[in-house]
């Protein structure tokens, strides 16, 4: 039977992708859309999570439902979901990181959560990486009207800079399941890294087919977490899991 929360998220995987590039506009919601208002949730969720740095944070915003729409990096339809469904979902990994470590974001397309949390959280350095040239010149174009310091964008699949890339976290989010995701996030882990990925309530079934997966990659159990209850209509769900030390494999 179809879980109607996985079909969500595999939607909101397929509107971001590059099919909705020839989607036509939905009339009236053209790009020349501003960014949405915050409701008073929203609004005090955005405040908890980005502080003094709201103002990016709606900047980034405004370039989601403007140029990033333009580009095909989002679809129209999510303009009215842009704070709930994508920013805060994403920002809220923000409080789970530690000041002064590094972060690799895989698949960042419109730099989500990558570029979320680099907004949130400039005490951490982030590497985006992303393979398509496109979504890397619009991550390009939003880092430097921000004036972001602490992104390197690395237009690559993450395959291809495991000599390059060595992070003490590594995120990603609606990039493939599990099983497929784990041979491309676990080799840019530090000893003792963790993997934070957002998933949705298919998080558990995902586990069960990556099967032994996580031991062969040198991971420990997985955990699924539920982050921002209470703050957000719609908890993030996350799959965290941390790689072994040398010393502990
Ligand atoms: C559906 S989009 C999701 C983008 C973003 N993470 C989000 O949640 O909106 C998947 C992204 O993963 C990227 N991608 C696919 N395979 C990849 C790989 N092997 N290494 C890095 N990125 C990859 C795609 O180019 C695309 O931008």
């Amino acid at each position: 039977m179809s879980d109607p929360q996985q079909d969500r998220e595999e939607a909101i995987a397929e509107q971001v992708s590059d099919a909705q590039l020839n989607e036509p506009e939905i009339p009236g919601q053209g790009p020349e859309l501003l960014a949405p208002e915050l409701t008073e949730k929203e609004q005090r969720a955005a405040e908890e999570l980005f502080g003094d740095r709201l103002d990016l944070a709606k900047q980034y915003v405004s370039h989601l439902c403007s140029t990033g729409i333009e580009h095909g990096l989002l679809g129209p339809r999510e303009v009215p979901i842009m704070w709930s469904r994508h920013v805060l979902n994403c920002a809220v990994l923000g409080p789970e990181l530690t000041a002064g470590t590094t972060v690799a974001d895989v698949g960042s397309g419109a730099g989500l959560p990558g570029l979320a949390l680099a907004i949130a959280r400039p005490d951490v350095d982030f590497i985006l990486i992303e393979p398509m040239e496109r979504r890397v010149e619009w991550l390009s174009t939003v880092v430097e009207d921000l004036q972001l310091e602490n992104v390197q964008l690395i237009r690559a699949r993450a395959e291809e800079v495991t000599d390059e890339v060595m992070a003490e976290v590594v995120t990603a989010r609606a990039v493939t399941a599990l099983k497929k995701l784990l041979p491309m996030t676990v080799p840019l882990l530090a000893d003792d890294g963790e993997l934070l990925l957002i998933k949705g309530r298919s998080a558990r079934g995902e586990i069960a087919a990556a099967g032994k997966s996580f031991s062969k990659h040198k991971l420990a159990e997985p955990t699924v977490e539920l982050l921002g209850e209470g703050l957000l209509e719609e908890p993030s769900t996350v799959v965290r899991c941390r790689r072994r030390s040398a010393g502990r494999r």
